[in-house]
């Protein structure tokens, strides 16, 4: 069974008191929080002191996704702000490394995320560093966009590597993830699934959860 985590990226954002309503009487696991910089990315979203607040909401976990550059400049700040799992862009982190042990000596879980192009091989050397792999199974920057088909093989490629070497690191699967496609990235050996417009969109967004945790 996979850990769910809705994108609040895909919330009315008029009203995110009723979301986190939402995700607190929902059987989400984490609550995914997806913070631009309209640099790494070419959107901006929310930062700190939004994060800051919903904290206030839920005890839910925070799994924090910077699409920013020079993220260890900021990483203590999402600390305070109630990230649990922090997780940076391996295309913006040239000391990935350093910015890893950065975020699990701040007391976060750190997780590592990969753009579409960029091969399962560029962990090679720092998997057994990290708590979480990322794969961007749209390209970042935006909700609401179609899943890319052969993100499912990236996913068997890691699931292997992972296993291969025994060791307890999350594959969380990031964009166009909803009810038509969940269950072949869980196949595939997903354990997070993050879903925004699939969640927050529908009709019931707790139906929406629940059929998710279902798989
Ligand atoms: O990081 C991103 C987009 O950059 C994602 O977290 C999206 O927010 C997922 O949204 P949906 O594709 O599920 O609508």
């Amino acid at each position: 069974m996979a850990l769910i985590a809705p994108s609040l990226l895909a919330a009315d954002f008029l009203h995110l008191d009723a979301a986190l309503r939402m995700v607190n009487d929902s059987q989400a696991d984490w609550l995914h929080l997806d913070v631009m910089d309209g640099r790494f990315v070419p959107n901006i979203s929310f930062g700190l002191p939004v994060i800051e607040s919903l904290r206030k909401a839920t005890s839910k976990p925070f799994d924090v996704h910077l699409m920013i550059l020079e993220p260890e400049k900021y990483a203590e700040a999402f600390k305070k702000a109630g990230a649990d799992i922090l997780t940076v862009h391996i295309e913006a982190c040239p000391h990935l490394h350093r910015n890893v042990q950065q975020i699990k000596s701040l007391g976060m879980k750190a997780g590592v995320a990969l753009n579409p192009h960029t091969p399962i091989a560029s962990l090679d050397n720092i998997l057994g560093d990290m708590d979480l792999v990322c794969l961007m199974s749209v390209n970042p920057g935006f909700g609401g966009q179609s899943f890319i088909p052969g993100t499912i093989n990236k996913i068997k490629q890691l699931r292997q590597m992972i296993d291969d070497r025994g060791l307890q690191v999350d594959i969380e699967i990031d964009g166009g993830v909803g009810e038509k496609n969940a269950a072949e990235i869980v196949a595939a050996g997903a354990t997070v699934l993050v879903a925004g417009s699939s969640v927050f969109n529908a009709a019931d967004p707790l139906a929406a959860v629940a059929q998710l945790k279902s798989l």
